[in-house]
């Protein structure tokens, strides 16, 4: 019998090393049994795939990109996770709401009562049941960034703005902490990875199980 299906969420500021680990991740639940969707947002779809490039390259305001973001993020839903996990598939999603919270409620400033709205619109009660937050200062992410890619428009904002998104996880680390994990991601990539991979063993572990 497969192992039930969870959706498990990667969050953390641009640069953080959240997307090296997915792939371990992803292992290590097969290997235990779970048949697996990898997906990130903005994108999984054809649609949103097309919103998430709009989104990393087109100059727009906060509420633009908070209803851009959430429109791909409903149809990301409706058409690729929510079937997912109705099958039975365990779902690895690189970045989820909490990145709006984060990058346009705390980093834009933008008002947190109005995401909260949209987020129970599109979302109608679906939350992740684990949040893994990679959590580093910005400049040790911006050191990252700098030694691997050509930066988009969000990678572009100072580290200010890196500061406020930091912050913003806390806050939703605060208000969800039966679903939130901390993780120092300032170690190194070893041991961030081993973190990661003794959480979601921890936490995907079925009751009676020897894990
Ligand atoms: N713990 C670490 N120590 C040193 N370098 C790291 C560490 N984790 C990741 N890196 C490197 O930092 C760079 C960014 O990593 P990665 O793409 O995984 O970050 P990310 O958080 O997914 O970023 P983004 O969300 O912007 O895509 C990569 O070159 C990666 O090899
Ligand atoms: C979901 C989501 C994402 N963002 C930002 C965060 C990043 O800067 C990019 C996505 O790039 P990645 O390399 O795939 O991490 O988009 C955001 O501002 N709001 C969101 O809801």
């Amino acid at each position: 019998m497969s192992a039930p299906a969870r959706f498990i969420t990667f969050e953390g500021i641009d640069g953080a090393g959240k997307s090296s680990h997915i792939e371990a991740v992803a292992q290590a639940l097969e290997e235990a049994g779970h048949r697996l969707l990898r997906t990130r947002e903005p994108g999984g779809t054809e649609l949103a795939e097309r919103l998430r490039e709009l989104f990393l390259h087109e100059r727009m305001d906060a509420l633009t990109e908070a209803l851009l973001v959430f429109g791909a993020r409903r149809d990301h839903l409706v058409r690729c996770i929510e079937p997912a996990l109705a099958e039975g598939r365990t779902v690895l999603c690189d970045r989820f709401t909490d990145a709006t919270f984060a990058y346009q409620g705390a980093g834009r400033g933008f008002d947190l009562a109005v995401l909260g709205q949209l987020e129970s619109w599109v979302q109608q009660g679906r939350q992740p049941d684990l949040t893994l937050w990679f959590d580093v200062a910005p400049e040790i992410a911006a050191a990252r960034r700098a030694g691997a890619r050509a930066p988009d428009r969000l990678e572009s904002e100072e580290s200010a703005f890196f500061e406020r998104v930091r912050a913003g996880y806390a806050a939703r680390a605060v208000a969800a902490p039966e679903r939130f994990v901390c993780i120092d991601a300032g170690q190194s990539l070893e041991a961030v990875r081993a973190d990661a991979l003794a959480i979601v063993r921890a936490r995907t572990a079925s009751p009676g199980s020897a894990a």
